[in-house]
């Protein structure tokens, strides 16, 4: 098996455009116009064709927490709903692998098109999509229903997804008597229920408090843990982006600026746009250890041996470390005691080090792969909270 059908979806130099004056031949004029460079807002005006995406190119690994994000009228919601050809691209492929071979949704026949949206790819809607006059069981199993699953089964399937996302109670409930948070849990179930493997996810949460909000974005990120979906999430927060993607999107204006991991958006933008994102996000939960700490093999070495670490030295050969010409105890994270220094993992986040700091009045030392590798220490903390490291494009 080839390594790119490991992929689970494919978007390929797809461009979706709309006609808003239904004249003949302006998708085709508009297309060369975006090949010439013009901009969507020259074609939208010369044409009255809207530019939704252009040559958007992006794989979405099987799995994965895949995250679109970007301002309003970015093309978030145009790409994903290409995903299951709510759009149709006017040019261009979306691959649907199988793990052996893919199928283009954007142009397969209507008899696979439905067998596609019966069988692999599910959406939940940020307005919920739950029909009012069915109960919480009879709208999670309303896919499996249209699928002509027998009652017998489709009961069982039903009660399996309700626990999952905790309303097994809630199952005979009429949709109009949860809560906001709860409504989308169904969603969720509904989603769930219907054993597609692509998820596409439509700023499911962006109507909910912000408290409701967090909670369920945990969820969905323990779900994911047991059930390793592949999820194409629409958002436009960028702390919701940083929290659940394994990869982030970033548009604009209907294309693609950057694609990567949290690390890479947060760490390296790749142009002032992606960093003035970045500047608004918060720092706490986000950036991790090995982010803000200074490498041991960048600093200088003091007459004994010893690394010079500012206000301590370090030996990190010998775990030993000294505070104003006194030794001070190492102990790991999780055994901690005031009076020591402590080595945090790789990934501990910039809130936990800040709380660590205020705790112990030291710095944290860092471990990566087992080894004493980095310590954080105030210029350091404040660095990663003002953002200096983060907010220079390459
Ligand atoms: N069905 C449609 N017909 C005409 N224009 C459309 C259609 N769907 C989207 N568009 C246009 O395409 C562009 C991208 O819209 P889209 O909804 O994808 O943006 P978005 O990034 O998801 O924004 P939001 O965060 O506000 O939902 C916008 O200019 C929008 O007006």
């Amino acid at each position: 098996m080839s390594e790119e059908v490991n992929a689970a979806l494919e978007f390929r130099d797809v461009d979706i455009l709309f006609d808003r004056g239904n004249r003949r031949g302006a998708i085709e004029a508009a297309l060369a116009r975006l090949d010439a460079g013009e901009t969507r807002e020259e074609i939208g005006r010369a044409l009255k064709v809207t530019v939704g995406v252009a040559g958007a190119n992006l794989a979405v690994a099987r799995g994965e927490i895949s995250v679109l994000m970007g301002l309003s009228g970015s093309g978030k919601s145009t790409l994903l709903r290409a995903a299951n050809r709510l759009n149709r691209p006017v040019r261009g492929e979306v691959r649907i692998g199988n793990g052996l071979a893919w199928l283009d949704i954007a142009r397969c026949d209507d008899d696979t098109l439905r067998t596609l949206r019966k069988t692999r790819i599910a959406m939940v809607f940020q307005q919920f999509g739950l029909l009012p006059w069915r109960t919480v069981r009879d709208n999670v199993g309303f896919g499996l229903e249209l699928r002509g699953m027998a009652p017998a089964i489709r009961r069982d399937v039903v009660a399996e997804k309700l626990d999952l996302v905790g309303l097994s109670n809630w199952a005979d409930a009429y949709v109009h008597e949860l809560s906001g948070g709860m409504q989308q849990r169904v969603g969720l179930a509904r989603a769930f229920a219907t054993d597609a493997d692509i998820l596409l996810m439509d700023e499911p949460f962006s109507a909910l408090d912000p408290l409701i909000r967090r909670k369920l974005q945990d969820e969905l990120m323990d779900l994911q843990k047991r059930l390793k979906k592949t999820i194409l999430f629409v958002s436009h927060d960028i702390d919701e982006a940083l929290k659940i993607g394994s990869r982030i999107t970033i548009m604009r204006e209907g294309r693609i600026v950057q694609t990567g991991t949290p690390d890479d958006i947060a760490l390296r933008p790749v142009n002032a746009y992606v960093a003035e994102f970045i500047r608004h996000m918060n720092p706490l939960p986000t950036i991790v250890a090995t982010a803000v700490m200074r490498r041991f093999e960048d600093l200088p070495r003091l007459a004994d041996g010893m690394l010079d670490g500012g206000r301590i030295a370090v030996a990190p050969e010998s775990a030993t470390a000294r505070l104003a010409g006194r030794p001070l105890p190492i102990r790991p994270h999780g055994e901690w005691q005031p009076g020591a220094l402590c080595v945090v993992p790789a990934q501990l986040s910039l809130g936990e080090i800040v709380a660590l700091r205020q705790r112990s009045g030291l710095p944290v030392l860092v471990e990566v792969d087992g080894r004493l590798a980095g310590l954080c220490d105030d210029a350091d903390i404040l660095q990663a909270l003002c953002g200096e490291a983060r907010f220079r494009p390459e």
